[in-house]
Formats: C-alpha cells, sequence, structure tokens
C-alpha cells in the first residue's frame, strides 16, 4: 500500500509507545511503506545537545531531557511527510501533544512481558537503572497507559509479527481512521 492510496494528505505519522516497543525499527520499515522519510527524536536529542541520552539524563537530569525532546518535536511539526518514531515520555508532557495532534498518532502497544524481554538485551536505558527494572517498566506502563490511549490509531502487538506484519497492521490502522474521517 502507497501514500497515495492511503491518502494521509501529507501529515506527519508520530508513532508514541513504551520504550522497546519498536518505534524504531518499524519507524524505519512503515516510511518505506508510505513514501515518507523517518525521524528518531533520540537521534536528533543526541545530535542537539552533541552527547548521549544517557549523559543527559545523568549530567542535567530528565528535565533537561524533556525540554529537548520538547524542542525537537516542536521543529519536526513545522515538516510534512514524516514517520517520527518518538521516545516513549514524549506523552508525559501536556504542550507536546499540541504538535503530536498536528499528525497522526499511533500507539504500539506491546505486552509488558514481551517489551521486558526485548529491553533486557540492551540494558542501558536511563529509566530503567533502578534496583528493580522489571517493577520500574511496569509502573511506567502503568503511569503512562492512559496517555498512549489518547492515539488516534491503537496497533496491539503480537509478540510473533515480524517488523513487516507491524507495519502493514499500522497503515490498515490509519487506513481505517481515514476513512472514517472521510465519512
Ligand atoms: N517486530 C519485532 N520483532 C522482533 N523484535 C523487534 C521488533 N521490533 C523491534 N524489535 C526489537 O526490539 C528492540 C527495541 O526496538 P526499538 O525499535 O529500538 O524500540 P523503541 O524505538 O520503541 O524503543 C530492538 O532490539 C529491536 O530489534
Ligand atoms: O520512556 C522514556 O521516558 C524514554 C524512552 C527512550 O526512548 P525509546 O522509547 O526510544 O527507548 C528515551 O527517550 C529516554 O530514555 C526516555
Amino acid at each position: 500500500m502507497t501514500s497515495t492510496s492511503l491518502n494521509l494528505k501529507n501529515v506527519n505519522v508520530y508513532l508514541i509507545g513504551m520504550m522497546g516497543a519498536g518505534k524504531s525499527t518499524t519507524g524505519q520499515l512503515l516510511a518505506q511503506k508510505l513514501g515518507y522519510q523517518l525521524f528518531d527524536s533520540d537521534t536528533l536529542i543526541t545530535q542537539l545537545a552533541d552527547t548521549s541520552i544517557n549523559q543527559i539524563f545523568a549530567e542535567q537530569g530528565e528535565d533537561a531531557f524533556r525540554k529537548l525532546e520538547t524542542q525537537v518535536l516542536s521543529e519536526l511539526s513545522a515538516y510534512t511527510r514524516l514517520v517520527v518514531a518518538t521516545g516513549g515520555g514524549i506523552v508525559t508532557q501536556p504542550s507536546n501533544w499540541s504538535h503530536l495532534q498536528q499528525g497522526l498518532v499511533v500507539w504500539l502497544d506491546v505486552p509488558l512481558e514481551h517489551l521486558w524481554k526485548r529491553i533486557q538485551v540492551d540494558a542501558s536505558r536511563p529509566l530503567l537503572q533502578t534496583e528493580r527494572p522489571y517493577e520500574t517498566l511496569e509502573q511506567l506502563m502503568q503511569q503512562r497507559r492512559h496517555l498512549y490511549a489518547q492515539a488516534d490509531v491503537h496497533t496491539v502487538i503480537k509478540p510473533d509479527w515480524s517488523t513487516e506484519q507491524v507495519a502493514d497492521q499500522i497503515i490498515e490502522g490509519i487506513s481505517k481512521v481515514i476513512k472514517v474521517e472521510d465519512t
């Protein structure tokens, strides 16, 4: 399926969801399928700050990170035809929603156990540097679920789905929302 058959009207697609949900990985393929460009907000933040996400959290704290995240999102929202793989916490800042809602927001909803398996492969995420990282992940998910639920499209991801299947499910979800808007 291409952008012409989807008639996305050039709006940006914002992928939201917990860390490890596959926003960056799926975003790449989704962008290709839509004929869009992919941007990863974490990558842009590291370029802007000229240091790693972990260093920003360690040296400047989470608040400073959130300000950079909002700045990057605000700059991206001036463009069109982007898939934006956001950071898991972007939904926590109410002011970010004014940018997100200019586009289509897609929630990649991955069950906790499955998220945990993926995250353990790369244990570097700063918010999980706690004594009980699984419990921290669970708490973050509980705190954020109602925020992710504000998305236009909710894609519940089965553990055995390939990136291709996830991207196709997102496109199917978007096509339903667009049809509803057109009627
Ligand atoms: N559909 C998938 N099937 C299996 N592994 C996946 C899938 N999507 C992402 N992953 C893996 O999960 C991890 C987290 O993915 P990533 O795209 O970095 O998540 P996010 O950007 O949401 O934090 C990576 O190791 C990635 O290879
Ligand atoms: O959930 C969060 O608050 C965060 C998620 C991370 O992005 P990913 O969702 O891409 O891992 C990154 O922005 C930072 O570590 C904070």
